[in-house]
């Protein structure tokens, strides 16, 4: 790169800097602090139930993220609304493998999506665990368990993207990267 693509780069970097804060949700064990690590470039397998929250805080090209991961165990849900409040969008994560949950996540997904202070905030809805066999693989299966037209009837204007991804794998972690660079609020 010549002297002056490098300068008008570094002058894009200091004065387009976007800043993302989000909050990753979702039931227990589906895969949030395992994400969080893959959109961090640190895969691990190994994990443990995350008590109230983490936060990680990763640059991406001229963006700065702050990942709100936490904890999905049933005490602390009542709190999620809370810290997806602060954010730029929300992100909804289902373990696509375990369809004894989904109508559990699904109820808590319409319960979070409906709170007046949430209404208006893009949602990303991911299917994770898609390295297993039989877990959810297309986006129309997704938005059926999601309950797409329900989520609409919520606010119709709402921006709602889906992605089926493997945390683990890493498997699409970068079109959900795109995705929040372009539609979270910053
Ligand atoms: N096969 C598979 N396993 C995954 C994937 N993502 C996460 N896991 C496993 O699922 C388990 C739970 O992952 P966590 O990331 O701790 O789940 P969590 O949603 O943060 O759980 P809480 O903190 O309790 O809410 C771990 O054993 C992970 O290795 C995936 O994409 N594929
Ligand atoms: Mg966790």
């Amino acid at each position: 790169m010549g002297l002056w693509a490098r300068f008008v780069a570094w002058l894009k970097s200091v004065f387009f800097k976007k800043e993302l804060e989000l909050a990753i949700v979702g039931l227990d064990r589906v895969g949030k602090t395992t994400l969080v690590l893959a959109m961090s470039d640190e895969p691990q397998e190994d994990t443990i139930p995350t008590v109230g929250f983490n936060i990680k805080s990763v640059k991406k090209g001229s963006v700065q993220f702050k990942f709100w991961d936490l904890g999905g165990q049933s005490r602390f849900r009542s709190n999620w609304h809370r810290y997806c409040a602060t954010g730029g969008a929300i992100v909804y994560v289902i373990d696509g493998a375990a369809p004894d949950r989904f109508a559990l996540a699904r109820q808590e997904l319409h319960l979070l999506a409906s709170q007046a202070s949430l209404v208006d905030l893009p949602l990303l809805i991911l299917a994770n665990k898609n390295d297993l066999p039989d877990s959810i693989n297309s986006v129309d299966k997704l938005k059926e368990v999601a309950d797409h037209e329900s989520l609409v009837r919520i606010n119709k204007y709402r921006t709602i993207g889906y992605y089926c991804i493997s945390a683990l794998k890493g498997k699409n972690i970068e079109f959900v990267l795109k995705w929040l660079m372009d539609h979270a609020k910053s």
